[in-house]
């Protein structure tokens, strides 16, 4: 049934931390090899481990050695990172809540290349938004994030935005697309901002000049995360580039894995914090961790409660973009501001869309679960018609949204609820067992007439990935010279979503792609 999203198949036991590790090439790449994980960030100089004072670095000499003699520079490499749908608890997320999310196969992937020592410059790279922007990286304040008292680390724990170092990158901000009308401009600085600040806080003044060039299947503000995969991106190529990662490798304990995994997340929420002003760090733990949680975050001053849910069955989705464009610091900010208003009512709407999550978490762990009982789908379904009105009473649905959720009711075969922040972007419908096929073409018929569209996904996908180096194997005669390599230009002539991941993506050729290497925290 290709309107249907179905989750990848887990091989998972039930509730259990254990099992395999993926699939991996064997060889672990030299290059991302150095154990930098212990390391202290005073220690890490740069890309190439040149050190000022103590270190603490384990560098294993024979790589290390073999890395200077060969390649003084970083190869180009690639990250990725999957969007994602939330399938109960958006909004009420924000205010403590617990929400159910699971990655989507749709990603967005980025390519860091490295400059020639001379050229001291950092270029961002988007296309998909049509920005592009240069800043030379010895005019940056980096004396203002390295004062004492404002320095971050790579496994610092960071909140909450400082208003001086934010105030400190305003004026870099200010020669950013001045041609471009007020609304373009805006996200562009805002995608300035948020990087300029991670690169700061995480960087030096010795960092390489480097260029940051990204791609994205995933549609912009429809409520599949796109911001957030971004932020994971930018999060782990920066943490590899320090040499604070020492991952991903076949062979890496679960353990490791899962502080790595909380580092890169740790630092995504930050570029999320600059995007969207209260995220609740839900849309990119998903982009990072990938296959399903129950998140929920208590107190903003501490990491949030992140359980995996291995298992998460197999679910009959269709998910319908309504092309209508919406801003997730809006609506949030709409509810917010409701919440203020009618405490007392807003707060049971909230405490009634955590109860629908909890009921929702309970059946679908549910041992007998099973996909093709109506009944069984039926519990699920109730459950997110009831969280659709829930949201729709906080006043963040949109009469697009509406219209979905009619023409399925109409034909009577599933159950719709809108996913992120609503205002427009995308829903999810639950599809019932053995829907008729000419029910479903009539569906299709409609939704493309009336101009929405409709996305074929997976769901429960790997988190983020590296490519290390940016060298693909694709089944061709490059393959003999050792593969493929990703340059700057095919990267960008790319044509689609469909040409980027014929050319780089995760998925290339239908399986999981080899090169790829993802953090593997389940052992599953
Ligand atoms: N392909 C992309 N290239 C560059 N920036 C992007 C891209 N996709 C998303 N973004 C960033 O994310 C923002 C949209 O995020 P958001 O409003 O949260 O929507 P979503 O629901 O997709 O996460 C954009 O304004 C832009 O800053
Ligand atoms: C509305 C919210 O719960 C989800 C937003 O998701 P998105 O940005 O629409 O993909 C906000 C949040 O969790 O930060």
């Amino acid at each position: 049934m290709d309107a249907m999203t179905t989750q990848r198949a887990s091989n998972g036991a039930p509730n259990s931390h254990k099992g395999h590790n993926g699939v991996h090439s064997d060889s672990e790449p030299d290059s991302i090899s150095t154990e930098a994980s212990d390391a202290t960030l005073e220690s890490v100089d740069g890309v190439n481990g040149i050190t000022n004072g103590t270190i603490n670095l384990k560098i294993n000499p024979r790589r290390s050695m073999k890395r200077k003699q060969s390649s003084p520079m970083m190869p180009a490499f690639m990250v990725s990172a999957p969007g994602k749908v939330i399938v109960f608890g958006e909004h009420a997320v924000v205010h403590g809540k617990a929400a159910i999310a699971a990655a989507i196969s749709l990603r967005s992937y980025l390519l860091v290349t490295t400059l020639s020592k001379s050229k001291r410059t950092v270029t961002l790279k988007f296309p998909d938004i049509d920005f592009d922007h240069c800043w030379n990286i010895d005019e940056l304040p980096w004396a203002t994030f390295q004062q004492p008292s404002k320095k971050k680390y790579y496994y610092s724990l960071v909140t909450e935005l400082d208003p001086d170092l934010v105030a400190a990158i305003q004026p870099l901000l200010a020669d950013v697309s001045p041609d471009k009308p007020p609304n373009i401009r805006k996200v562009h600085q805002n995608s300035a901002g948020a990087f300029l600040y991670m690169f700061l806080s995480l960087g030096s003044q010795s960092f390489p000049g480097c260029q940051y060039t990204l791609r994205s299947t995933i549609p912009i503000g429809a409520g599949l995360g796109s911001s957030a995969t971004i932020a994971v991106c930018m999060s782990a190529a920066l943490l590899l580039q320090l040499r604070t990662l020492s991952g991903p490798h076949p062979d890496q304990p679960p353990e490791e894995a899962r502080i790595q995994i909380e580092r890169i997340n740790r630092w995504a929420y930050v570029y999320e914090m600059f995007i969207h002003g209260n995220p609740s760090g839900v849309d990119n733990t998903v982009a990072t961790q990938g296959k399903a949680v129950v998140f929920q975050r208590t107190d903003y001053g501490k990491p949030p409660s992140v359980r995996p849910l291995w298992d998460f069955p197999e679910l009959p989705l269709l998910l319908v973009d309504t092309k209508v464009p919406k801003s997730t610091a809006h609506e949030v900010a709409k509810v917010g501001k409701l919440r203020n208003t009618h405490p007392k009512i807003v707060g049971s709407i909230l405490d009634a869309i955590d109860k629908v999550t909890e009921a929702s978490a309970e059946v679908l762990t549910e041992a007998g679960f099973d996909t093709q009982s109506e009944a069984d789908l039926a519990r699920v379904g109730e459950l997110m018609t009831i969280n659709h009105g829930l949201l729709v009473s906080l006043g963040v649905s949109h009469p697009r949204l509406e219209r979905v959720r009619e023409l399925v009711d109409h034909q009577g075969i599933g159950w719709t609820k809108l996913t992120g922040a609503g205002g427009g972007g995308c829903c999810i419908t639950l599809l019932k067992p053995g829907v008729d096929r000419s029910k479903l073409d009539k569906l299709e018929e409609q939704l493309d007439e009336e101009h929405f569209q409709k996305f074929e996904t997976t769901l429960g996908g790997d988190g983020v990935g590296v490519l290390w180096p940016a060298v693909l194997k694709n089944g061709m005669d490059e393959d003999e010279q050792g593969g493929m390599e990703i340059d700057l230009e095919k990267f960008l002539s790319a044509e689609g979503n469909e040409g980027v991941e014929r050319l780089v993506g995760v998925h290339g050729g239908g399986g999981e792609r080899e090169g790829w290497k993802f953090w593997r925290v389940d052992n599953n």
